[in-house]
């Protein structure tokens, strides 16, 4: 355990060794009995006393706000038997230098279906509350929670207390406490002997969902990995699972990436960059695109994407990759996450330099899929922003007519849903924007269309206030406040979302002679496409 500290030379690495150890204690006694006889309940349990062990490579950074932190990647291989077992599991610890006045952030990398982990921050928010960084102890997550829960009963609540309880603790809850506090209301107006019993009642309630949902969980993540895994192996693409050479990009990419290449960017109709130069062209404003795959990646890629289409779907289930298309695929679950984290790192110097305030330097977290679009499926996509901070778009391939991007403004703009660009890709160029960017997919008229989507996520970002996120988050909060609430403006008939817009209905009855298709029309004249 010692080697924690010297490993990380935090100046308080001895304090978090007692405070892992306690939590090691704590959950021996604590988590795990609680759901009871559920043993992949405990591994993450057991994290803090992995994480102790581990033989971390710690590193001193800062993170967006300028604080001081340590932080370390570590990979946990969960035991034989139990449902997370395969895969080796990553996850990164950070304790800031202010710790234990600080909390410390406990997260995982790899993507991991499991109670205590938060779906859109990838927090462990049980583990991390355990750990005491405050004479009362951070009480977030649902775990600490429940810790309060048993002495509810000897300490009768004034509505005002169970309020606050309420608000500072059940917040970040998953559905397995919903009605917890729905059923503390009650608490103060029984007998002292029937508090008891309803709490005993409370806690058998508490124990079964929270069984039930530790198992559904774990399964999904056992199901994850056995398609990973078996897909792997008959798959006639191996080359794709091992890790990509750098020749699978365009020359121009990697010579930018190598740094024998300089960043040019230009606008629309501006003459060509200087010979030498890796070309950035402004497409819209704020949009960029590039050419970044060779035609032998974005050909292997189409093959495991036909491959995987036509294995039979009970053993090879396909996930829709977002929740507008029907087809496609999540490249994170058939066995590609780590080429896809590799991806990341691929593009990540260029989101730098293109976004630098929008999370571009440090993203860290992606989701992956493929979109296409066939004429007797999925034609085109609804208008939409991204649930990404930066999102990467390379067209892959496939033969067709129509099918072009059409950008509009940023979400926290007031001409969001004005000033519309299309575009019309060419084979292996990638586009990349804000996740905030309002954009769609265009009517397909015939043929089919592959393009990968990386939805770019930064936590450190995340974390800082003003992100595009918590925008959203306000404005959902406010849609969802204020019944009627409408967009602002008039929007390009482009821009409009049926999926989005809760004024659609209005604006497309104002609209209802503009052929929306006819953008398609116009970026098709640009082009050569075969038919
Ligand atoms: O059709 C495209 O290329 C864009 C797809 C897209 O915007 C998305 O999947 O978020
Ligand atoms: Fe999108």
């Amino acid at each position: 355990m010692s080697s924690l500290s010297g490993l990380w030379q935090h100046p308080k690495g001895s304090l978090i060794l007692q405070h892992l150890q306690e939590v090691q204690q704590n959950t021996d006694s604590g988590i795990a009995t609680r759901v009871e006889s559920f043993k992949d309940a405990s591994l993450l349990n057991t994290l803090p006393s992995l994480l102790a062990n581990a033989n971390l490579e710690g590193k001193k950074g800062a993170d967006a706000s300028g604080v001081e932190k340590y932080a370390a990647e570590l990979t946990v291989t969960a035991p034989r038997g139990s449902l997370y077992a395969g895969a080796p599991l990553r996850f990164e610890a950070e304790f800031p230098l202010h710790y234990p006045e600080l909390p410390p952030l406990l997260s995982a990398r790899s993507i991991l279906h499991h109670p205590d982990i938060d779906d859109t921050t990838y927090e462990l928010a049980g583990v991390t509350a355990l750990i005491k960084t405050h004479p009362k102890g951070p009480l977030f997550g649902c775990m600490a929670a429940l810790d309060s829960l048993w002495d509810v009963a000897a300490v009768p609540w004034t509505d005002e207390q169970l309020k606050t309880f309420w608000a500072s603790h059940w917040r970040r809850c998953t559905h397995q406490c919903d009605m917890v506090p729905f059923s503390l209301q009650h608490l103060n107006s029984l007998s002292k002997e029937d508090q008891a019993s309803h709490l005993t009642r409370l806690r058998d309630h508490i124990n079964r969902s929270m069984r039930l949902e530790y198992e559904n969980n774990g399964r999904m993540h056992q199901e994850r990995t056995r398609v990973g895994q078996e897909y792997s192996r008959v798959t006639q693409q191996p080359e794709v699972f091992a890790a990509w050479p750098v020749e699978w990009l365009a020359d121009g990419y990697r010579a930018f990436l190598e740094g024998t290449a300089k960043m040019h960017v230009r606008q629309p109709g501006d003459p060509p960059a200087p010979p030498g130069a890796f070309a950035v062209t402004e497409i819209a404003r704020g949009v960029f695109a590039f050419q970044m795959f060779s035609s032998s990646l974005c050909d292997a890629l189409v093959k495991v994407i036909k491959e995987y289409n036509a294995l039979p779907e009970q053993t090879f289930p396909k996930r829709r990759p977002n929740s507008m298309n029907k087809y496609g695929l999540v490249l994170n679950d058939i066995g590609l996450e780590e080429r896809m984290d590799d991806l990341l790192q691929w593009w990540r110097p260029l989101a730098a330099l293109l976004f630098p305030g929008h999370g571009g330097p440090s993203l860290d977290r992606h989701h992956t899929s493929i979109v296409h679009y066939e004429e007797h499926n999925d034609r085109n996509l609804d208008m939409h922003t991204d649930a990404s901070d930066i999102t990467l778009n390379v067209h892959l391939g496939g033969s067709f007519v129509g099918s072009t991007l059409t950008f509009c403004g940023r979400f926290f703009e007031p001409r969001s849903r004005k000033e519309a660009t299309t575009y019309v890709f060419s084979k292996g160029e990638a586009v990349m924007h804000l996740g905030a960017h309002r954009h769609g997919a265009n009517e397909l008229y015939k043929g089919e269309r592959f393009n990968l989507i990386q939805w770019g996520r930064s936590q450190a970002y995340r974390r800082q206030h003003g992100s595009y996120q918590e925008q959203l988050y306000e404005q959902y909060a406010k849609r969802s406040a204020a019944a009627g609430f409408v967009e602002q403006g008039s929007p390009d008939p482009i821009c409009l979302s049926r999926t989005h817009d809760r004024d659609f209905d209005h604006w497309s009855r104002v609209y209802k002679d503009i052929d929306l298709t006819k953008r398609n029309a116009d970026a098709m004249r640009r082009t050569q496409q075969p038919a």
